[in-house]
């Protein structure tokens, strides 16, 4: 297990939320902000947490924030200014709008360390999930070079360099469950509910 001095844990919440409506990582999910509950799932595994958001909203929940430095880009855009804010090789990077991610479930993408991969990440129903996965932080000049040329798909950073998936188990689905519309909401509140 690499040890918590080593990595920084890394929130995307620069999103513009169209979707949902309203500011994806302010939502309450059992009484707790989405970003407060990436914040806990994180908090045991990593020393410093880093928010990418220009929003100073996220401000209040006492984690350095830091706004990104190619504006309007996306994800990409926001991985890449947190890894080139970060001060350590690994990093635990989340988007905002997955509250259900826990620190066990994060803690698997830990344990492939020595074998070197530049992203490790997960995938679930054949998908890929490059918004809860590790990243060394190397591949901060990669997001610089695709976002140079206009490229903003993060699949394109993935397939450009050494990457492991690990397959998100059946009963594990839930955790990685992604929220962009009320719709989404509905489904999950309902879903932890019972
Ligand atoms: N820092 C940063 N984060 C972003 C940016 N775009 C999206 N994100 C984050 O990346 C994650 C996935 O974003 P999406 O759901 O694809 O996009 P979104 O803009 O948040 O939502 P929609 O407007 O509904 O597409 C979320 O956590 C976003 O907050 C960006 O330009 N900068």
């Amino acid at each position: 297990m690499i040890d918590p001095k080593n990595i920084t844990g890394i929130i995307l919440a620069g999103g513009k939320s169209s979707r949902m409506g309203r500011e994806k990582g302010l939502i309450l999910l059992d009484g707790k902000p989405f970003i407060q509950h990436s914040i806990d799932a994180l908090r045991p595994l990593v020393n410093t947490i880093l928010i990418v958001s220009s929003n100073a909203d996220y401000d209040a929940f006492g984690v350095t924030r830091v706004e990104d430095i190619i504006i309007e880009s996306g994800p990409l855009a926001g991985l890449h200014s947190g890894l080139t804010h970060s001060k350590t090789e690994h990093n635990l990077v989340i988007s905002c709008d997955v509250p259900l991610v826990t620190t066990k479930f994060l803690k698997k993408l830990l344990s492939y360390e020595k074998e070197d991969y530049d992203i490790i990440q997960f995938e679930a129903e054949g998908k890929s999930i490059p918004l809860i996965a590790l990243y060394k932080k190397q591949c901060a000049d990669r997001c610089q070079e695709l976002l140079a040329n206009g490229e903003r798909r993060l699949r394109k950073l993935v397939s450009a360099v050494k990457t492991k998936t690990i397959t998100v188990l059946e009963k594990e689905r839930l955790l990685v469950t992604n929220m962009n519309t009320v719709e989404d909401l509905k489904t999950i509140t309902n879903a932890i509910d019972h």
